[in-house]
Parts: structure tokens; sequence; C-alpha cells
């Protein structure tokens, strides 16, 4: 997109590129550049860049300059120094959010506008772009790339195995948690690992079929068919994982007398993991990178289990098609301010909760925060200004974090009082538990920022991270070293004065050393004490005795002065690691708020509603949305969609709906807007719709779309066929299972048939509560059949030459596909839609027969052969 960087189309922007903002009268501004006024305060260095499209168009700043290339070039304010360009034409964002990682990284802020609105109609039409701010980066927050990388763990896990049971433990090694739990089947077991997506797996060596089956793209009995890319295996037979020597093993490294109090005491599996994976860290030093935390224990079955189709179909954490994040569940409700919240609100999304009480604490916290605009935004602000205090702690405690770090710890830390007197007006458990900082944080704080400068170098090397008045000693070897500068500074005028050669330099190289540097044709002036040192074409170099003494007197201070500033910095980073476990309990409370502050901006920007939720089988939600596709279409295009499920005596609603309509009328849409209803409410959200009630489910199974996977060398249909006996041989009556078109993979018969019957059998064996997404409009006999079956339609308007979606499901079954009218619209040739439709026709007579058959009614003149092939409908 051709465009000009230095000609903004904003007049803000013009005055304010030649003006200090604080002189503006703010109420003159846009609120977009009231907001960025306020970053502005907060952050001086903050970037502003404005995107159009795919794009991003210009820019102002004073950090930063536009060369004559058109390029954005970023250079540090302290050194001077260019830390990065970004070309000015046509930047697309992916790559422009490489470099906005990196300057956010590097300390900027960033704000990240975009332009709603074409601006040439806008100047036709005498108004202003209209503008939003999308996105403010500060340190402590990263854009998509660097963002989803903050925001995802970096796991090892070790499994054990004792007949059907598995033992598993993993920790995050840039965070040091550590966690142990059992599974009670390979089922559980490969969940977990699929939601963990370890880098590594060890495995005893007594278990050489699982080796296998963790191989990726090998298909083994019980394994989701897709393993990630990046998933690996180590077998360790030197590992022991024996329960005697794991159990010594946990007491020791986590200096503790008993395991009762960790909560694993009986849990001899878990207990076996964890002590495998800490000999293994302990072996290749990984344990030392990160102080372990307190191990932890849970229970897989206290969380709603998403298998690895529904964690796809329903795009929880990325999209099907293209795999990425933009376009995901997580992408449309992630609004949380720091990256420890973005790895807490994952963790949510794929382990949402089955327990009422832990569910209902979660949404009292966002009503609270939905009804309060002042505590949200209050909190948000200060979450804003927070860096990654999990991970920076575990940087301090494996004494891997620089001296930035731990400022931007310090930073992090001092803010923590300020953040429990706000939650100290909220009533909610989440609330009050950022009100309890232990005040040995705040000594931290405030020792972090005695001892260190506020903006400390980048390289150790440097020096200069230390503050004066901390050390006497550091401050007499400062003073000495600043008289040896000193003398050097006044060297060259006393010299040139000496010699009487004005030209004459004083340098530094880091081969040579400090010089005196006198042009070829001076040469004759230099005097009898100078000792020549390099001579190159146009200059000869030299040096005195005295500038030799001062050189090594400074080059051994800098060097003393540099060891005595780390070993100073160093005890001030082991102090913090020593509180590391202090610090992370508080970070995780933050996470949750930050979690729930984003979670509650979401609910207040798309109006969501809180859910009602009920022990029964009961999900009732009126005039519901898909949270994505609702996000992405203009306001008030979405057309919402209510669903009733869930039988009950008293009330009569159908455990099973058949869903039928046109293609690309919104099936899909309504079937995954149903079930990310119901994980979003059970992890604590809010949820699109205008009201809902909802009874826990204990799993959500889908079966949508169909694809072959080459990788194991299964066909479209066989892929469809292990998914359906997957969800019939785990769903239960408290299960909620979304099925889209079963049986398309086959001859239609055999399709039909088998849809019939998976149909059947979910609503009146298991009596799970389904929705049932078909093109087989026959299936809409089992409502009168079964008295738990409800047909539903998505409706369309027939126009004479055009069909109208209208996407709004109602009761009925659908008649009519309009399949042949999407493949006219699509351009198929005249002949061959004529010539479907002859076809149709015949084959609607004898599914009518069919149908007939089935109820008895005989049609004359009817073929044996008819009766025989739709004999499928007799139960
Ligand atoms: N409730 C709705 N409001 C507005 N637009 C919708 C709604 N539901 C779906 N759509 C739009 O219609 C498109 C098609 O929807 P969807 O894929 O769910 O159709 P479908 O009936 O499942 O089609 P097919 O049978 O071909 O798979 C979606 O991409 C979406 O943009």
């Amino acid at each position: 997109m051709p465009y000009t960087a230095s000609t903004p189309t904003d007049p803000h922007q013009a005055n304010i590129r030649n003006a200090d903002y604080r002189l503006l009268e703010r109420n003159k501004l846009t609120p977009m550049m009231q907001r960025y006024v306020e970053v502005k305060e907060q952050y001086p260095h903050a970037l502003l860049l404005f995107r159009v499209g795919d794009f991003f168009e210009c820019f102002f700043q004073d950090a930063v300059t536009i060369s004559r290339e058109l390029e954005l070039v970023c250079t540090s304010k302290e050194s001077g120094k260019e830390i990065g360009r970004v070309p000015m034409t046509g930047v697309p964002h992916h790559a422009l959010d490489r470099y906005t990682s990196m300057l956010v990284e590097k300390g900027y802020a960033v704000v990240v506008c975009d332009q709603v609105e074409d601006a040439a109609i806008a100047a036709r039409e005498g108004r202003q772009v209209k503008r939003e701010i999308t996105r403010i980066l500060t340190p402590g927050t990263l854009t998509d790339d660097g963002m989803l990388k903050a925001r995802q763990n970096n796991f090892l896990a070790a499994i054990v195995i004792a007949g059907t049971h598995w033992g598993l433990a993993y920790t995050d090694i840039s965070t040091g948690e550590f966690v142990t739990t059992q599974a009670d089947s390979l089922e559980q077991l490969n969940l977990e690992l699929l939601r963990l997506q370890p880098s590594e797996v060890l495995v005893p060596s007594n278990a050489p079929d699982l080796v296998t089956m963790l191989r990726p793209g090998e298909k083994s009995d019980g394994l989701p068919e897709c393993l990630p890319s990046s998933f690996c295996y180590s077998l360790r037979s030197q590992i022991p994982f024996t329960l005697g020597e794991a159990k010594q093993r946990i007491l020791q490294k986590f200096k503790v007398r008993s395991l009762e109090g960790m909560g694993c005491g009986q849990l001899a599996l878990a207990v076996r993991a964890a002590g495998g994976l800490l000999q293994y860290l302990e072996e290749t030093q990984k344990g030392n990178a990160v102080p372990l935390q307190v191990l932890h224990t849970y229970t897989i079955t206290d969380f709603l289990t998403l298998d690895y189709q529904t964690r796809r179909n329903l795009e929880i954490t990325q999209t099907v098609r293209d795999g990425v994040f933009h376009g995901s569940l997580l992408w449309a409700i992630d609004k949380t301010s720091t990256a420890m919240g973005g790895r807490a609100l994952r963790r949510w999304v794929l382990q949402p909760l089955l327990n009422i009480k832990g569910i209902c604490a979660r949404h009292d916290t966002i009503q609270e925060l939905v009804e309060d605009n002042y505590l949200r935004q209050d909190l948000q602000q200060l979450l804003r200004q927070m860096y990654d205090i999990e991970r920076l702690t575990g940087r301090a405690g494996s004494g891997t974090a620089s001296p930035r770090d731990l400022v931007a710890l310090g930073d992090s830390l001092a803010k923590l009082p300020e953040l429990g007197a706000i939650a100290a007006q909220g009533r909610s458990p989440y609330l009050k538990a950022l009100q309890n900082v232990p005040p040995i944080l705040a000594e931290l704080a405030t020792k972090i920022h005695a001892h260190l400068v506020d903006e400390p170098p980048i390289h150790l090397k440097e020096g200069g991270l230390i503050r004066s008045g901390i050390n006497s000693l550091l401050d007499e070897m400062r003073q000495t070293a600043s008289a040896d500068q000193e003398w050097i500074a006044h060297l060259e005028a006393n010299e040139r004065k000496r010699t009487g050669i004005s030209n004459l330099k004083v340098g530094y190289n880091k081969a040579f050393g400090y010089y005196i540097s006198i042009t070829k044709s001076k040469v004759d002036q230099v005097p009898n004490d100078y000792t020549r040192k390099q001579t190159l074409t146009n200059e000869e170099r030299y040096s005195t005795e005295e500038l030799k003494q001062r050189e090594v007197r400074i080059l051994t201070a800098r060097e003393d002065l540099n060891q005595l500033e780390y070993d100073i910095f160093a005890q001030v980073r082991a102090e913090v690691g020593e509180h590391a476990e202090i610090i992370r309990n508080v970070s995780r409370a933050v996470a949750a708020a930050d979690v729930l502050c984003g979670l509650a901006e979401v609910a207040v920007y798309q109006n969501y509603c809180r859910p009602n939720m009920v022990e029964s089988r009961e999900i009732k939600i009126i005039e519901g949305c898909h949270p994505v596709v609702e996000k992405s279409l203009p306001p008030g295009f979405f057309v919402p969609n209510s669903a009733f499920l869930g039988r009950e005596a008293a009330l009569n609603r159908p455990d099973l709906i058949i869903l039928t309509g046109p293609n690309a009328s919104g099936k899909s849409c309504y079937l995954r807007q149903v079930g990310l209803i119901q994980l979003m409410a059970q992890m604590g959200s809010f949820v699109p719709a205008k009201a809902a009630t909802l009874g826990i489910c204990d799993r959500i199974f889908t079966r949508v779309g169909a694809v072959d996977d080459l990788a194991t060398g299964q066909s479209t249909f066989m892929v469809e066929m292990n998914e359906t006996a997957n969800i019939l041989n785990h769903a239960t009556p408290k299960s909620l299972v979304l099925l889209d078109e079963i049986g398309r993979g086959t001859a239609t018969f055999d399709g039909l048939s088998i849809a019939w019957s998976v149909a059947e059998y979910l609503a009146s064996e298991i009596r799970a509560r389904t929705i049932f997404a078909t093109h087989y409009h026959e299936l809409n006999e089992l409502a009168s059949i079964l008295n738990n079956v409800a047909n539903y339609q998505v409706t369309v308007k027939e126009l004479p030459d055009q069909i109208v979606f209208l996407h709004q499901v109602q009761p009925g079954g659908a008649d009519k596909s309009y399949g042949i009218e999407a493949g006219r619209l699509a351009g198929l040739p005249t002949s061959v839609i004529e010539r479907a439709r002859q076809v149709m026709k015949q084959i609607e007579k004898h599914s009518k027969i069919a149908i007939g058959l089935r109820k008895g009614v005989k049609k004359e003149g009817k073929e044996e052969a008819d009766s025989e092939q739709l004999d499928i409908f007799d139960t």
C-alpha cells in the first residue's frame, strides 16, 4: 500500500509532532490521543504506530527518526546506538510485530492504532479519519509473536506406568512450576500431554510401547492421531523411577519432612514420576537453571475433559485452517495485561472447572469488575506496568537475571502494595488475595531500587549499575577512577600546549589502549619522552610513561570496579532468589486477577452475560452468539440464536437436536457457539448471550468436518468413524456432544444409516445432550419416534434468483438443501445444474417411497429391490 510516512493525515498528529504534547489542551484531543498522552506520560519513550489494513502507516516519536530510504530508525536514547530499522513502505503487520516486540523488550512502550475508516473518503467528506487504539504494549506485554512466546509454558514431563495407571510429573523450566498427578487411563494421560505440549517427555525403559506411541506421526491404539510437531521423547533407562528413591529425592529437593503435606503421599505413581523428573533435571543441570517451586498435585478429573478433536474443532487456542492464534477463542477473549496473566488464561481455557463453587467465585469477581469500571480500570492500569514477575523471579533464583531484569522485578514488586490497596475496594476472594502482600516483597523492592540505578546498562562489563553511597569501597574506587579519567580528559589540552601541536588528539582503542595521535606532518615536533606505539598512513600514535601508568591503573580499576559492582548486584539477586516461593505465590494471585480483569473487560465491551450455573442437565442459552464470528463481523451483523437442551421430568427440552439447513446457513457456527458458551462458562467467564442457564458438563465432544490423516494412513471416513466411536464409548448423560455431518465420508445410504443409528444411540442409550447437524433430512423422522429428540433448522429466504441466509435457528426440519442452488451460485455450467435437478427429482422420489414404506404406506407397483434397499429405517 503506497503511503508516505511524512505526511500525516490527522491534524492532531501534526500538532503533536511539533509541540510538547503536555501543552495541548486535553479536551481538544481525540480520545485516542488522550490515551496516547497518558501512555506517553508514563513511558516517555512511547512509540505511536498506525495500522491501516494489513500495513502500518505512520508514527511519530522523539527517539525514532525516518531515514531517507523511508525507514523507521529506532535508536536508544541512552547510548545513541541504533537498535533497529523498519522499512516504511508497505510493512506487513506480522513483520511490524517482530519489531514492536523488539522495541517493547528494549523498554519502549508501543501504542498500536487501527485506522477504522478510509482516509480518502473521510477527507472527501471533510471529516477527520477515525482511529482507535487497539493495543498498548508496554514493557511486560508483547506483540502477537513475542506475546505468544511469552504466554506459553516451557514444559518438561516424565511419565511412569503401572498396569492401566499412569504417573505424570512436569515442570516449566522458565518459571520453576513443578506439578505431578496421576492418570487412570492412557486416554487421560494423552489428553494431559496434549494440553501441556511438553518439549520433552521422559519415559522409563520398561514401557517400550510408549516410545512408539509418543513418536509423532505414528498411530497407536488410544493415542490421538496428531501430536504437536514439537513433541519429542527421551528414553531414560537409567532413571529408576522407584518409589523409595523418588520420595527421598522429593523430600531433599523441596526441603520438607513428609509428602503428605504436599498432597501426593498416596499417589505412588505421581511420586515416582516426580522423582524421575527430578533426577533427570539434576543430571542434565536443567534443575539448576530454575529453582523449582514447591510441588503441586491436582486431580485430572477435577476439570472438564476436552479431547484433542474438541480443542481443535472449537478453535480454542488456534484456528483449524491456519493453525494460528488470530481467530481462536483465546484471541477473542485475551485482554490480559501481563504475560503471566496470558499464561494463566491459557490454563483456564484448557482446564475449565467442574466445581460450581469454583466457577461462581470467578463469575462473582467478574461481576464486581464489570459493575465497577473504575476498580477494573485502575487495576488494569497498574497491571499494565508490571513485568513478568513469574519468569523474572525464576531468573533471579537461578542467578541468570540481568540487572535490568532485577530492576524490572523491583518496579513490579513496588507496585504490589498499590495494587493491593485498589483491590481492597473489592469483595471477592480473588481480589482479597491481592491485599495480603507479604512485607518482605516491599523490602526487596526497596533494596533493589536502593542498590541498582534506574536504567542499568545491558552489558555487565559496561559497569555503572550500582548507585553511589551504597558501598564505601566502591565510592572510593570510583573517585580514584574518575580522577584518572579526568587526567586523561585534560591530557589532550595539556599536551597540545606543551608540544605546540594544535591538532594533537588523545584516543583509545581496544587493541592498543590509550594513545596520542599526531599527523605525519607534525612528527618532527614530537617531544623525546613520547614512545611510538603504532604507525598509520597519515598519523603516528604515541604513548608516554605517565600515560601508560594511568592506563594500567584505569584498566585495573575498571576491572576491580566491575567485579565489585557485580558482587553487590549478585548479592541482591541471590536475596531475591531466596524469596522466590513467596514472590511466585503473589504472582499467581496477580495473574488470576489479570485474567479476571481481562474477562470483565471483554464482558463489558462485547455485552456478555453472567451464566447461571446449575447442577441439573439444563442448557438454556437465550440469544447466544459465537464469540469469534461475532467479533469479526460488523456490529449487529451476527444473528443471535437460542439453544435448549437437557431433558428433565418437568421440562420438555430435548436431549438431541437434529439441525438441518442449507450449506453455509450457519449450522457449524451454531454448533460451535453452544460448545464455546458452555466452555467459557465453566472456565469462569461471562458468555456471549442475553441470558444463559447452564448445567455442568463433564466433557464436550465434537466431530466437525473430516480431514484425511495422511500421516497415519487413515481415510477421511476412518478418521470420522474413529472419532465417532470415541464419542459413543465415552459420552455420559452429563456430556455435551456436537456432531457435524456424521456419515458424509461414505456412500449415501451407508452414511445415512450410520448417522441414524449414532443419533439414536446418543438419544436413547446415552442420553447425552447432543446437537447433530446434518444434510440427511430423513433424520428428522427420529423426532417422531423418540420423545427426547427435536428438529431445528437454520432458515433461509428464497427469492426468485437467489437465496438469502437468515442464519436464524428455528424449530422444525428443513425439507430442502439448496445444494444445487449453491452450485449454481458457484458457477457450475447450466447443463450440469439442469441435470442435477433431474437426478435430484428421481432420488427424492425414492426417498419418499422409503419413508412411506417405513410408515407402512405401501406404494403400488413398488419393486422388491427398493424396499430391501431402503429398509434401513426399521428399528
Ligand atoms: N448466526 C449468524 N449470524 C451471522 N452470520 C453467520 C451466523 N452463522 C453463520 N454465519 C456466517 O455464515 C457462514 C457459514 O456458516 P457455517 O459454516 O456455520 O454454515 P454451515 O451451515 O455449517 O455450512 P455447511 O453445511 O456448508 O458446512 C459463516 O462463515 C458465518 O460468517
